[in-house]
Parts: structure tokens; C-alpha cells; sequence
């Protein structure tokens, strides 16, 4: 089955980089079906475990919590599942299958698309992988809120597809009727700076989003 085929719905939406519970709150309310919290000390969106913990207890059941890393230490991974309800991992670095099913939880693997990447190649090295995530290639490993060329996303990565890199409203719609993903992952597009989430962005993207998915349901 083609993706075109299979997605006939609206993509699932995730939401990434939270740092504070009135954005984790806006989030829920205008229907992303899950949240990111970044454990990547880099990262102007990191969140320690205190922080996570107190945003973690704000999320509704049946809204998932991601949990992303970038080549973090096994134990780090360990002691943030061991601390908090985290039910997907999303491994944005260099790791390899072996490191990522270590922890006997669902994960999505992130590739940092650029030319010359073969992702059916990529996506085959992940077997266990819930689902790939297309990102674009940036310094810094992630939430560059840079596109990539969507004409480099095959037909069918044997798996499900995350869109994300550098979405926003004013392009999600066209991302969405090109590449027809099963789900799309925003962060920078929806901040008024780094880290701040910003609740007219956030709406005028889910709307762009639903509007893109319900076309493809009707057509
Ligand atoms: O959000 C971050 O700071 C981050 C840091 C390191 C790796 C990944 C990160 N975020 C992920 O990056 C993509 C694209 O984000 P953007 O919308 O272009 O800002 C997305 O999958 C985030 O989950």
C-alpha cells in the first residue's frame, strides 16, 4: 500500500521542545496527540528531570509523552524512564539499533536528511524502530527549523513517516499533500523563541494541518 493510500486521514501531530506547562496545556487543548520533552543538555529546550517530572504530571491520559535524546549515556535514558511516565523514545543522533532497543521501550528513529542519504537504506537499519522520523540535516543535531527537499523522501520507508524540520503554518499544508506522512513533529515553527511556545501559532498550524489531512480524506 502507498503512503497516499494508507494515510487518508489527518497526520498525527506531536509537539515538541515544551519547557513550560502553559505551552504543554495549549498543546493538549488544541489536539496534538503527543508532546516532546528534550533531554539534550544543548538544547535551549532542554528540560531537566525536575522540570519534566512536573510537566510530565500535566498531561491528560491518552496523550503521548516523547522522550528525545541525542547519543545520550545508556544510563541517562535508563534513569529518565526510571523517573518519569516517558512512553516513546525518539533517538535524534548517531545511534545504531542495537543501542536503541537496549531499553525495551517504543522508539522512533530520527534521520537528518541531506543528499546522498539512501533512507530506505537508513530506515532498514532500524527494524525495531516504531517509525522514522525525517528530519532536516542541521549543526546541532535538531530543532533547527530548517526544510529539507521533500522530493528526497521515497515512495515507502517500510515503516511509518514523521514529517518535521522547520514546519509551520505556512508550509505544513504542502509538506503534508506532498509527502503524505503519518505524522508530523513541529517545534520551532510554533515558538515565539526558543523554548516558548506561542498558542496563535500553535492554532494556526493545527489548522493548516487538519485542512491539508481532511483534502486527502476527500480525495
Ligand atoms: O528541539 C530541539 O531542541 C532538538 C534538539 C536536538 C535534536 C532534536 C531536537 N528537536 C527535534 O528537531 C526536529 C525539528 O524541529 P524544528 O521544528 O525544525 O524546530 C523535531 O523532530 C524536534 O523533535
Amino acid at each position: 500500500m502507498s503512503r497516499a493510500t494508507a494515510m487518508a486521514r489527518i497526520p498525527r501531530l506531536k509537539i515538541c521542545g515544551l519547557t513550560r506547562r502553559e505551552d504543554l496545556l495549549c498543546a493538549v487543548r488544541e489536539g496534538a496527540d503527543a508532546l516532546g520533552l528534550v533531554f539534550f543538555p544543548p538544547s535551549p529546550r532542554y528540560v531537566d528531570l525536575r522540570a519534566a517530572a512536573a510537566l510530565a504530571n500535566a498531561v491528560p491520559p491518552f496523550v503521548t509523552i516523547v522522550g528525545l535524546f541525542v547519543n545520550a549515556d545508556p544510563a541517562l535514558v535508563r534513569a529518565t524512564l526510571a523517573a518519569l511516565p516517558i512512553h516513546l523514545l525518539q533517538f535524534h543522533g548517531d545511534e545504531d539499533e542495537g543501542y536503541c532497543r537496549q531499553f525495551d521501550r517504543p522508539y522512533i528513529k530520527a534521520a537528518r536528511v541531506r543528499p546522498g542519504l539512501d533512507l530506505v537504506q537508513y530506515a532498514a537499519r532500524f527494524p525495531s524502530a516504531q517509525a522514522i522520523l525525517l528530519d532536516a540535516f542541521v549543526e546541532g543535531y535538531g530543532g533547527g527549523g530548517k526544510i529539507f527537499d521533500w522530493a528526497l523522501v521515497p515512495q515507502s520507508l517500510g515503516k511509518p513517516l514523521i514529517l518535521s524540520g522547520g514546519l509551520d503554518a505556512d508550509n505544513v499544508g504542502e509538506a503534508v499533500r506532498r509527502v503524505r506522512p503519518a505524522a508530523v513533529d513541529v517545534s520551532s515553527g510554533v515558538e515565539a523563541g526558543k523554548g516558548i511556545k506561542d498558542v496563535e501559532k500553535i492554532r494556526a498550524f493545527v489548522a493548516a494541518l487538519r485542512a491539508a489531512g481532511s483534502e486527502s480524506s476527500d480525495g
